[in-house]
């Protein structure tokens, strides 16, 4: 079978085509907005450069805004430190010239693939910062996420009461009892992932206050659900072999919940080693850099109650290395993910090593599946692409992107009464591939 185009925002109202239109020029006047109206405080913090700073980003970050809105080309990064893990510009010069090389025309927002485009944005804001001294560690997103964090404090205090009451009983727990806790922190994780910036353009969107109660009635939104044979994978790793890697999505109350659901997995030994992959630079809006991280663990440390005890078990796993923290800046490339071993052989060495690795999110699932136009029912193992690098989980919420692996029908029964199952947030999946 030959394989699909790529999802663009050339398809007008497409789900690429509303997010290019409405959303990305969206969010980057809400950076503009907090450029100028938190200019005062910025210089405070940054020292009397950032003034002028201020004004140079917003100049960068209009033209940018105007170059979606028109459809003009994509522009060439300027390279400033390619020695930093931040300046990756030559990537995407490279990506550029071989689209131009491909396509003989340069590459626009409307017609270069969705994932090329939104990407390419967030690689822009961020050199729209890097380039400026005084503010190149500027986070524009920083406010949003923390902001995400504390006013999901009640579900973090609640959530952390049971995963701690859940640790202390694990003597008392029959594998039954084990496999069920499993799998609701990974439900919780995904339904976790509704709390994205990206798709809600910066707009809140806090969980309820407790999941749990919840669980039982989510179940049947979720579409496709291998936590069967996930918990059979778990239970039987040999004891040597349980490294499990964990490629992070959204801060805020994603992250608590994707820590919870490692705790678990730590405490009852299912896994030995844990190493969880951060952004490098700010990016979609939510994502976790790893400032955003060990903010998370601070703020709940300080927290008090239950926040303040998973805060300094989690920082204290981290101090004994049982659970590692990693940077790549191979994550926050328009780069499928079939494409690692080629274009980023360290990585894919370092996550063969693996005995599982979790995928959190839409923004991985797109880059697992080439962000191709496949329909619904493909085999998810073909829609890796030779993918192949160890057994792989994704857990995301439907926003925005494929979906693959369905059953015959399911999508288009669906479709019949809900409209936009595939990005409203509302559906999600646990999808494993082991290639066996
Ligand atoms: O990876 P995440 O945080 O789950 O979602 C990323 C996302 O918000 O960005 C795109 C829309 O702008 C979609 O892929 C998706 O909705
Ligand atoms: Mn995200």
């Amino acid at each position: 079978m030959s394989e699909p185009g790529p999802l663009s925002a050339s398809i007008i109202g497409s789900f690429a085509y509303l997010t290019v239109k409405d959303r990305l020029p969206v969010i980057v006047t809400r950076v503009i907005d907090q450029l100028y109206r938190e200019r005062i405080n910025i210089v405070d913090k940054y020292g009397e450069a950032a003034t002028e700073g201020c004004k140079e980003v917003i100049g960068r970050l209009s033209q940018l805004k105007n170059a979606i809105q028109t459809n003009k080309p994509l522009e060439l990064l300027e390279a400033t430190d390619p020695l930093s893990p931040c300046d990756d510009s030559h990537v995407w010069n490279r990506h550029f010239e071989e689209y131009i090389s491909t396509y003989e025309v340069p590459p626009k927002w409307f017609t270069a693939p969705w994932m090329y485009v939104e990407c390419f944005m967030y690689a822009h804001i961020h050199e729209s910062f890097y380039l400026c001294p005084a503010l190149k560690d500027f986070d524009p997103f920083c406010e949003q996420k923390q902001k995400a964090l504390l006013e999901s404090l009640s579900a973090t205090e609640t959530l952390a009461q049971h995963v701690l009451s859940v640790c202390s009983s694990l003597p008392s727990l029959t594998q039954e009892q084990l496999r069920q806790h499993v799998i609701n922190l990974i439900e919780i994780s995904v339904w976790g992932n509704k709390c994205d910036l990206s798709i809600s353009s910066g707009e809140e969107r806090s969980p309820e206050t407790d999941l749990l109660v919840s669980l039982d009635s989510l179940r049947p939104y979720i579409l496709v659900n291998h936590s069967s044979p996930l918990w059979q994978l778990l239970v039987s790793l040999p004891e040597d072999q349980r490294d499990i890697v964990l490629v992070l999505d959204n801060a805020g109350f994603e992250l608590v919940t994707d820590l919870c659901l490692m705790m678990l997995l730590t405490e009852a030994g299912l896994t030995t080693s844990l190493t969880f992959h951060v952004k490098t630079r700010p990016w979609f809006v939510s994502d976790t850099t790893h400032a955003d991280l060990f903010w998370t663990l601070d703020t709940l440390r300080e927290k008090g109650g239950a926040c303040s005890e998973i805060g300094n078990k989690w920082k204290k796993y981290i101090e004994d290395g049982q659970w590692k923290v990693c940077e790549s800046s191979f994550w926050t490339t328009p780069i499928p993910y079939s494409q690692m071993s080629t274009v980023d052989p360290n990585l894919y060495s370092q996550l063969s090593k693996a005995s599982l690795i979790i995928f959190k999110g839409d923004l991985n699932y797109r880059k697992l599946t080439g962000d191709l136009d496949w329909p619904t029912t493909t085999n998810f193992e073909q829609a890796l692409r030779g993918f192949c690098v160890a057994p792989l989980l994704v857990l995301r919420t439907l926003k925005g992107g494929p979906v693959v692996g369905m059953a015959e029908r399911q999508a288009e029964d669906l479709a019949t009464t809900v409209r936009d199952w595939n990005t409203s947030g509302e559906y999600g999946v646990i999808q494993l591939c082991t290639f066996s």
